[in-house]
């Protein structure tokens, strides 16, 4: 079958059929859940879970501010199934929008390139061949799971199915100490199960700014019992729990094992027969229009960006669903101020660069560091923890990079975001709005006076 456009991947490459594609024929290839791992098994049901951890955080630390309360039980279930009552009802109606919808053919099956602009699907045992004028691969990532745990026969869990367990174990062990296994840990332990995170690495979010990936890491050593650089050796199911021997030479049982060590681009087979390139970590070679090496074949999001993030495939797919239906005036990706936020205990949030890398970049620098607990709202809190790192260039006045860790982190942070995205100095967003007090925001005004600069 022929067609105008064919779309790999029902993540973000749902949102390339616009109305400019009515009346066209448009192939929509998907080989698992609609809506990809963002809506399933990613963003959204983990911020579902995060926020039920919150309540249960707020809970447990009541008696500071005078409030006496406890937790008298956690109903997990009903936790599990609030969340996936939303989201299986989200994805049962985009999957049916697509197969029953007027304007595209829905293929349920797995695609694989043959040839140029040529791709078979395997739909349950029957293969359909597709070719069409123009393909987009937007194909997402999958997690990596270390061989020692892949080839040991134990049951374990990844973020695409420990949201849906039954029974919270009591005992969970987390591999990796990055986004996931941040985010997990703090759901999991604020709904009392006890978690041991195995991380390779000295520090747990070591992407960050050294400041924010030390303290977090200080803090995580609190909550959760953190073993830091250290791997797992081997695994052995023994009748009522797992036993883990680590690289540091001990030993330790758990009931439940999480793997988070990190993500790799999922990349359909025969790219070579369609002339599809890729680097040497997997990723498909892309450019700043999102064209790949091969003529009228486009990609987006975890399959080929620099980043494994659900606004960048967003922003990416924006720009490809113009670009496909515009070849006389082609969008480029915008990926200057790229930010992210790990939404756990205590949330992190960042922007632009780091100390170090603004440093080794050439930058004189200023940096501020401000402490929550030395604004109004940071003595309402009694925060004692959270902060906020700014840093800027001394000459030019311009924000480098931000780094929050503390509540609200994903939202404050937003601030600098505009401020940096469309060029204003620090000293203007500082002194050219007014600050309301006694806000959280005016922690990032503080920081803000705080820098220092060549002009001053
Ligand atoms: C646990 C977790 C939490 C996350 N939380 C956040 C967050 O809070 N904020 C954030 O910004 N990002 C978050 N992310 C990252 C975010 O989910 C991804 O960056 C984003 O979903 C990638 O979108 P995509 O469209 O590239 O791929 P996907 O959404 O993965 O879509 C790819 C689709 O292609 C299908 N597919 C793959 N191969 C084939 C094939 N050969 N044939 C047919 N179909 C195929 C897949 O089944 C899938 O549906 C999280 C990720 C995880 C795992
Ligand atoms: N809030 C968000 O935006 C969000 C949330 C979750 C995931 N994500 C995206 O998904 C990506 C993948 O997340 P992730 O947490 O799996 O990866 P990650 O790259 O963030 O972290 C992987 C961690 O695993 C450790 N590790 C790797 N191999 C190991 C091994 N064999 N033994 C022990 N530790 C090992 C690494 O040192 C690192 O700490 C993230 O990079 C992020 O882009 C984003």
């Amino acid at each position: 079958m022929h067609f105008d456009l064919a779309i790999i991947g029902t993540g973000s490459g749902n949102f390339l059929v616009t109305p400019e594609w009515d009346g066209k024929r448009v192939a929509v290839i998907e080989k698992g859940l609609f809506g990809g791992t963002c809506l399933n098994v990613g963003c959204i049901p983990t911020k579902m879970f995060v926020y039920a951890a919150e309540v249960a955080t707020t809970i447990r630390g009541a008696s500071r501010y005078g409030v006496d309360a406890r937790i008298d039980g956690v109903r997990w279930r009903d936790i599990r199934d609030r969340v996936f009552g939303r989201i299986d009802a989200i994805e049962d109606s985009g999957r049916n929008y697509r197969v029953n919808g007027d304007n595209t053919t829905a293929f349920l099956g797995t695609a694989r390139f043959t040839g140029p602009k040529t791709i078979v699907v395997d739909v349950q045992g029957r293969e359909q061949e597709i070719t069409a004028d123009q393909i987009v691969v937007a194909t997402g990532s999958t997690p990596v799971v270390p061989q020692g745990i892949s080839d040991c026969g134990v049951r374990y869990y990844t973020n695409e199915d420990v949201m849906r367990i039954d029974e919270l174990p009591q005992r969970m062990t987390i591999v990796g100490g990055g986004y996931i296994a941040a985010e997990f840990a703090h759901v999991f332990g604020s709904l009392g199960v006890e978690v041991t995170i195995v991380t390779r690495g000295p520090v747990m979010l070591s992407q960050q700014d050294d400041l924010i990936s030390t303290e977090f890491s200080a803090l995580a050593s609190e909550q959760w019992n953190v073993r830091f650089n250290c791997t797992v050796s081997s695994v052995v199911q023994n009748d009522d729990h797992i036993e883990l021997s680590l690289s540091d030479g001990t030993r330790m049982e758990t009931d439940l094992l999480l793997v988070a060590t990190g993500r790799k681009p999922l990349v359909p087979q025969g790219l070579s027969l369609a002339g599809i390139e890729t680097r040497e970590d997997g990723r498909i070679v892309v450019d700043e229009y999102g064209r790949t090496t091969a003529d009228g074949v486009w990609t987006l999001g975890d399959v080929s960006s620099d980043y494994q993030l659900k606004h960048v495939a967003n922003h990416e797919a924006r720009v490809v669903a113009h670009n496909l239906t515009h070849p006389g005036d082609l969008q480029t990706f915008d990926h200057r101020f790229v930010p992210a936020a790990v939404f756990t205990h205590p949330q992190v949030a960042s922007v632009g660069l780091t100390e170090q890398q603004a440093s080794e970049a050439g930058h004189d620098i200023t940096v501020k560091v401000q402490n929550y607990g030395d604004t109004a709202y940071g003595w309402a809190m009694e925060d004692t923890t959270s902060i906020v790192k700014l840093i800027a260039d001394r000459s030019s006045g311009q924000l480098l990079g931000a780094h929050f860790m503390g509540p609200d982190a994903s939202s404050l942070i937003q601030i600098v975001i505009q401020a940096m995205s469309f060029g204003q100095s620090a000293k203007d967003l500082a002194r050219g709005q007014y600050w309301i007090h006694p806000a959280l925001a005016e922690v990032v005004e503080n920081a803000l006076l705080g820098l220092e600069f060549d002009q001053d």
